[in-house]
């Protein structure tokens, strides 16, 4: 395998540069000191396409509150509706699903016989995939188990997580330095800190494409933390290239109120934009830069850019792991596996019901790594 990692060792704001200097070291597995080469500023720009042309197109648009509410009120991704009734309740429908998206522990072996002499490589979504999704959002921690399991899938397959969350804040709930981790949707890309791994010595940050937006997004999280301390329950996140507006625990007769105030602000920032997950209003920078493009990079830096040996896997529960599935289904390799237990719009390929079956499932697949290689 020609595992290679690309090192963005430029901090400064990319779109500001005409060249970009990358730095490539082997993998550990090939120790050989890091080289040094410059990206042409157009290639990454094509990833990148610069902040929003239109700034109507934040996704304020004509916006009335109450279709934000709307859609506040719809499950991420958006559930599915039978043609015949309101909510998604019929067996029948929920049998489709599973037919169109199956288990993926019942489709394990088709998944490993697909990745027979290729290499997979695993990606994983932190909030609802890995930990299970709770009222307090600083308290979504994940098990021993699933810790442990984590760490024996990324010393067997390179292996990253890929979150809305800032890297900081997934590192105190991972504490594990053998993975990759793309923290604030993508926007900020960190190799292993082990010495042992795929990433050698310390790789530290590889890619952050939006850090001029730092400090407007310490702005609006002041401001909106200021804006929003009368309604109970809200809770403003900074998740350092981007923020979360958390309404889980706000009543929903406020909910108006809320996504009012969020309005107020974003209208002043047209180059931030608004998405939204899991009873949360997600801020971003206009950048087009999502966890897709994250699983790309991180393909392209462990060497795999038009390759046919790779199968990556990417489980994910929410709206923005979408972007994933899609890079997926695009490029026509791997596997997306979304985590729910109803039935969504989806481009995932198969599904697993919750926490506790990524767990499973994350188990078998290094147990069927080692028999494969013939360790105990
Ligand atoms: O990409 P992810 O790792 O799924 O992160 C998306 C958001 O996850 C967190 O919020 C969600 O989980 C919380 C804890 O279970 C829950 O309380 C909240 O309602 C969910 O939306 C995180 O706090 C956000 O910042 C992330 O954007």
């Amino acid at each position: 395998m020609t595992n290679q990692n690309v090192i963005v060792s430029d901090r400064k704001p990319i779109l500001g540069l005409k060249t970009i200097t990358v730095s490539v070291s082997n993998s550990a597995l090939f120790s050989s000191p890091p080289t040094y080469f410059t990206f042409p500023r157009r290639k990454f720009l094509k990833l990148l396409e610069a902040a929003d042309k239109n700034n109507s197109k934040n996704n304020l648009g004509a916006g009335k509150i109450a279709s934000w509410v709307d859609s506040m009120r719809d499950s991420s991704p958006t559930r599915l509706r039978s043609s015949s009734h309101d909510s998604f309740s019929d067996n029948d429908d929920q049998t489709s699903w599973i037919v169109r998206f199956p288990s993926a522990l019942s489709m394990f072996d088709e998944i490993v016989n697909a990745a027979k002499g290729k290499q997979i490589v695993m990606f994983l979504d932190y909030d609802g995939t890995l930990s299970p999704i709770v009222e307090d959002p600083d308290k979504a921690y994940i098990t021993h188990e699933m810790r442990e399991v984590v760490k024996d899938v990324a010393l067997n397959f390179p292996t990253a997580i890929v979150t809305g969350r800032s890297i900081t804040k997934v590192r105190s709930f991972v504490k594990l330095n053998e993975i990759y981790y793309a923290g604030s949707h993508g926007m900020d890309i960190e190799g292993p800190t082990n010495e042992t791994n795929y990433g050698g010595s310390n790789q530290g940050v590889l890619f952050q494409p939006a850090s001029e937006f730092v400090p407007m997004i310490e702005k609006v999280v002041k401001i909106l933390q200021e804006k929003t301390k009368w309604i109970p329950g809200a809770m403003v996140e900074n998740n350092k290239f981007c923020l979360s507006v958390h309404f889980r625990r706000v009543d929903e007769k406020r909910w108006a109120a809320l996504a009012e105030q969020v309005k107020s602000v974003l209208i002043d920032y047209p180059k931030l934009k608004l998405t939204q997950g899991r009873k949360v209003l997600e801020i971003r920078p206009t950048i087009k830069w999502d966890k897709g493009q994250a699983l790309s990079f991180l393909l392209n830096s462990l060497g795999f850019e038009n390759s046919e040996d790779v199968v990556p896997v990417y489980i994910g529960d929410d709206r923005t792991d979408e972007d994933a599935f899609k890079v997926l289904r695009e490029r026509g390799q791997g596997f997306g596996i979304l985590v729910s237990k109803v039935p969504k719009e989806t481009n995932a390929s198969y599904s697993l019901q919750d926490p506790s079956q990524v767990n499973e499932f994350l188990k078998r697949l290094a147990e069927w790594k080692r028999k494969a290689v013939g360790k105990k």
